[in-house]
């Protein structure tokens, strides 16, 4: 069974699309731990309307937090400190994608990071890197972070305009898998996300 975390360069990435694209793949079930930021919608309720599979179990989140910021500062304003120990991993038997919230380092509280629930919950990590003039730097950086804290990396993701000279030096210098890549699309529909599925499905395997 595959138990994937997703996480990004930063936020704004693509993540909440991999997900879809991946829970669809997988017919996985889907988590995200902490929303932050509840208007127009939220990650999970956009994966639920892009994912057509009558398989996937959507979870519910474990904070719902009203800002639109880090969660840290998310929580804080409501009152709250997160804690590593607050948070259970979903009882599923099927393929679990759990997505972060930012980038890999973004904290939930004083000390504790979202790659802490990663490494707690011992999940394979995907990382979702899209093309800006900084991504390569911003993808070394996450990668390594990885590679410090012993997380193994299921796959890298490029997505948007393809930046063949990014693309090459991140997956020479590293080494890391690559997954398919997926382009800038002039919608994000069901549709869209059920043709990038299948590529992904044909990735693993299946
Ligand atoms: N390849 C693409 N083509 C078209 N639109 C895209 C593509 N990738 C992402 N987007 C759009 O960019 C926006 C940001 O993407 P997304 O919500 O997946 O980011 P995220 O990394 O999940 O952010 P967060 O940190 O808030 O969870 C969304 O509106 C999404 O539909
Ligand atoms: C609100 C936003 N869309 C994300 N959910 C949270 C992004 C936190 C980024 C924190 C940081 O790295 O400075
Ligand atoms: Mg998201």
């Amino acid at each position: 069974m595959e138990r994937l975390f997703i996480t990004g360069i930063g936020t704004d990435v693509g993540k909440t699309l991999v997900s879809a694209i991946l829970t669809e793949a997988l017919q996985a079930d889907y988590w995200k731990p902490v929303q932050a930021g509840l208007t127009p919608t939220t990650d999970a309720a956009t994966v639920r309307g892009l994912v057509q599979n009558p398989v996937s179990h959507f979870w519910p989140e474990r904070h719902r937090l009203q800002l639109p910021a880090s969660p840290h500062a998310a929580a804080a304003a409501e009152g709250l400190t997160l804690r590593p120990e607050d948070f259970e991993l979903p009882a599923t038997h099927n393929h679990l994608l759990v997505e972060g919230a930012g980038g890999l380092l973004v904290p939930l509280a004083p000390g504790f990071l979202l790659a802490d629930l990663a490494q707690r919950f011992a999940l394979d990590v995907v990382v979702v890197s899209r093309n800006y003039l900084g991504s390569i730097n911003h993808t070394l950086l996450t990668l390594e972070a990885l590679q410090a804290r012993g997380l193994r990396v299921r796959g890298l993701i490029f997505n948007g305009e393809p930046t063949p000279a990014t693309e090459e030096f991140i997956a020479e210098h590293t080494g890391v898998p690559l997954m398919p890549r997926i382009l800038p699309e002039p919608e994000v529909t069901p549709t869209m996300v059920s043709r990038y599925a299948a590529e992904f499905r044909t990735w693993f395997g299946l």
